[in-house]
């Protein structure tokens, strides 16, 4: 049998160079803005995964020259003090970006919070007017993780215009909105979930195939269709065989590789380009806010 191996996606590398142009542009608009870029990320509780996302993003923003306005509240915060919160960073001028650290806390709802946001500060891109502007085709901020991989796609010139894009996984985080994306650039997309019969079939079929569900590799080599491009959006720590914790990825990395055209390693893939979207986010509110171009 004739061997292949797929060509990997690096999204850490696409990240990092994303990131240092940003910082250029940044450098450039702050020897005459009055202040830089600005991104407040609102953190309730201790979770330590959450927390380990919270630092990874200060330490994003230190490295670009946005300055961070991170504010900790206890798990036991009352909602209406997180409204308070996020008015006060609605109405601060030094702020381009809000978002919400996500899940909270148990009796936290998540949602009325977002939609407070002020959507031309949504730093993730969920609030509903610009989920409704990229469902309508207009500019907007885009959700971090379906920018990240839209990106990726990009940068590798992987054509999607005609191309069967399969999506699994219906989240308002990234299965709806990267369906959106990807139908923007004219592909022909299939939105597939945990109720859709016979999944390797229709995955068989996909020219793009996004993997967004949550259940460490679920798709092999079986479910892909030869020359694929095959986009990993899972993250899932899982203990192994020896009792040590890793990180993988809803495909099976080293299986799908011998049948894909292209593959996102987790980690490496689609992680480090979410954070650097909502860089970018941050950046391009502080843009606008400033009238000019990114
Ligand atoms: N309001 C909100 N916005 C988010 O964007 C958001 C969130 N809440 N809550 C949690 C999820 C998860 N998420 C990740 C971002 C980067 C990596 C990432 O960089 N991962 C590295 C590995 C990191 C590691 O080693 O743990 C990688 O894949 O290479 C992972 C996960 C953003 N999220
Ligand atoms: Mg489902």
């Amino acid at each position: 049998m004739e061997s292949n191996t797929a060509r990997i996606l690096d999204g850490k590398a696409l990240a990092q160079k994303i990131q240092q142009e940003l910082r250029s542009r940044i450098e450039q608009l702050t020897q005459t803005a009055d202040r830089p870029p600005g991104l407040a990320v609102l953190m309730v509780g201790d979770n330590p995964a959450s927390a380990a996302y919270v630092r990874n993003k200060e330490r994003a923003c230190q490295k670009l020259g946005i300055a961070s306005f991170g504010r900790h509240f206890t798990a036991d915060t009352p909602q209406e003090e997180l409204h308070r919160a996020i008015d006060e960073l609605n109405r601060d001028d030094r702020v381009d970006g809000i978002l919400v650290q996500l899940p909270l806390p148990e009796g936290l709802d998540p949602v009325p919070l977002i939609y407070q946001i002020d959507p031309d500060k949504d730093a993730d891109g969920l609030h509903p007017v610009n989920l409704g502007r990229l469902l309508r085709g207009e500019p907007g901020l885009r959700s971090c993780t379906p920018a990240g991989v839209m990106r990726l796609l990009e940068e590798y010139q992987i054509d999607l215009r005609g191309k069967h894009a399969v999506v699994i996984g219906r989240s308002i985080l990234v299965g709806k909105p990267i369906s959106l994306m990807l139908l923007a650039r004219d592909a022909t997309v299939t939105m597939a979930h945990s109720r859709t019969p016979d999944l390797t079939a229709l995955t068989r079929e996909a020219d793009i195939l996004i993997v967004a569900v949550g259940r460490p590799e679920l798709i092999d080599e079986s479910a892909v269709k030869p020359g694929a491009a095959v986009i990993d959006v899972g993250i899932n720590r899982v203990t192994d065989y020896f009792g040590k914790s890793r990180l993988t990825g809803d495909v099976l990395f080293d299986s799908v590789k011998n049948v894909a055209g292209y593959v996102t390693p987790v980690p490496g893939g689609v992680g480090p380009m979410t954070v650097t979207m909502l860089m970018y986010n941050t950046v391009l509110s502080y843009c606008r806010t400033l009238g000019v171009e990114l």
